[in-house]
């Protein structure tokens, strides 16, 4: 059977970065998918707004719905104070198998848990469950077509606090008109929209920040 691109990503940074060294994952990842296969990893460019918007939130709790091979929760994780973690949700097993085996390899396995299945499903069960009170910061990056439903599902969990952070990957493209229209006409969030380009190509993207006032 051959193998999948995500197995080959993996691959390529179990035989090439440096194991428990997030940063060489991280690069070795981005060099693969620049180079040999694109694939819908954060990247680099998008990915230092990542960093400053984490780095400025410094969240204790963090939830990233949308964990693909696990490029943005060693990101994220690696950038999390001591005690600080981050639960991870992907959908697909297959990617989730991959994000397992190279959050393990980049040594930040202590800092994530990644939780398989729906985000519809998970998110409520995070208070009980995932032992969560409120969430610091969450990245969306999963379908588009989820960013509004979550959000919403989100607020009547009541998992968000004055001053939580939510960061949307891919606004332009493949784009999130809804959740756009959404969060920028909700009076509860202060939105900032951050210009920048889609992973590994010459294309525009952008990344939208938007603070819960509680
Ligand atoms: O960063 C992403 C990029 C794309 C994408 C796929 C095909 C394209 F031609 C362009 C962009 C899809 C994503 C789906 C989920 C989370 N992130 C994505
Ligand atoms: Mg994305």
């Amino acid at each position: 059977m051959n193998q999948s691109k995500e197995q080959r990503i993996l691959n390529f940074v179990l035989q090439n970065a440096v194991r428990g060294d997030p940063c060489s994952v991280l690069d070795t990842i981005d060099m693969y998918c620049s180079q040999k296969e694109w694939a819908m990893n954060v990247g680099n460019e998008k990915g230092l707004i990542l960093d400053k918007t984490v780095e400025e939130a410094n969240p204790s709790v963090a939830l990233e719905l949308g964990t693909y091979c696990g490029y943005s929760a060693i990101r994220i994780a690696r950038l999390l104070k001591a005690g600080a973690h981050l639960l991870t949700v992907e959908f697909n097993p297959e990617f989730a198998a991959i994000a397992k085996q190279m959050i393990e390899f980049a040594g930040v396995q202590d800092k994530v848990k990644l939780l398989e299945g729906p985000s519809e499903e998970i998110i409520p069960q995070l208070k009980k469950k995932y032992e969560v009170d409120t969430l610091d910061f969450v990245f969306l990056d999963h379908w588009k077509d989820r960013y509004t439903p979550d959000t919403i599902l989100i607020q009547e969990c009541n998992l968000l606090r004055k001053g939580s952070v939510l960061l949307a990957d891919n606004v332009i493209v493949p784009g999130a008109p809804e959740f756009l229209n959404y969060i920028r006409n909700n009076p509860h969030f202060q939105c900032t929209n951050y210009p920048s380009r889609l992973e590994y190509m010459k294309v525009e993207d952008a990344m939208e920040k938007a603070v819960f006032l509680g």
